[in-house]
């Protein structure tokens, strides 16, 4: 049976309590999904890695000083269930997107569909697809970084953990950073189990202060594995140039 067909469909995204969770992503940046995936469509994923026909590249971080490991972004059309995860979240955090385009004073509005959204981005020549399976071994980790493709951008993204801590690998954590203007940068570890997904703001993001909103840029990465395989999806609602 092709791997494909051997992973079930995304379980209905309105089961979480999204006010909490859009409040949270609101003011901390980030989200915690938890199981956003089942575990055994966790594994059917990673095993995805080798097909090399599943994919449009392979990029070894150690060759651009991204880090060491190395990922494979998708070709269209994705697997049924990254599809169907990209094409059901991006309409729940489309609200908080265009929220936060305002008070950033961007004139970006996000359509309803990301059909819609992904025609702006292929009109804008970003036509390659961005969603990717990473792929970590003993003293590998990802330097922070933004996953930027281009002037179409869609404020958040969700990075799902494929491996279990403890278990499968050691280290690995999840780390976002946060720049505030004239102010320190700030890190935060996030605790992930396998299958959980964690949202977060690919870039910048409106802070309510004293004096109105300011821009806050976020960073992600993972701190290195010490031990094991760790295997991440990452989905960003954007295409490549
Ligand atoms: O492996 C991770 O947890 C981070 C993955 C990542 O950088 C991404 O999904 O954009
Ligand atoms: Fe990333």
């Amino acid at each position: 049976m092709p791997v494909d067909e051997a992973i079930s469909t995304v379980s209905p995204l309105t089961r979480y309590d999204w006010p909490a969770l859009l409040q949270q992503l609101d003011e901390r940046g980030f989200a915690v999904f938890p199981g956003i995936l089942d575990h055994f469509s966790c594994d059917a994923l990673a095993t995805l890695y080798p097909h090399e026909t599943a994919f449009r590249s392979q990029v070894i971080m150690a060759r651009h000083g991204f880090g060491q490991g190395e990922y494979r972004y998708f070709s269209y059309p994705l697997p049924a269930i990254v599809q169907q995860l990209r094409q059901q979240l991006y309409p729940l955090l489309v609200p908080l997107a265009n929220h936060w385009a305002t008070r950033l004073r961007l004139p970006q509005h996000f359509p309803a569909e990301h059909q819609h959204f992904i025609t702006q981005c292929h009109q804008a020549g970003q036509c390659r697809p961005t969603p990717l399976l990473l792929r970590y071994g003993q003293g590998d980790y990802n330097c922070l970084h933004q996953d930027l493709y281009g002037e179409q951008v869609f404020p958040l993204q969700l990075a799902v953990l494929l491996s279990e801590p403890e278990e499968d690998f050691q280290g690995g954590e999840f780390v976002l950073t946060e720049q505030r203007p004239r102010m320190q940068s700030r890190a935060q570890v996030v605790r992930l189990n396998k299958s959980d997904g964690v949202v977060f703001a690919v870039s910048a993001r409106p802070v309510k202060g004293s004096r109105g909103d300011y821009r806050v840029l976020q960073r992600h990465g993972v701190s290195e594995v010490t031990a094991g395989r760790r295997f991440t999806l990452g989905i960003i609602f954007h295409d490549a140039a």
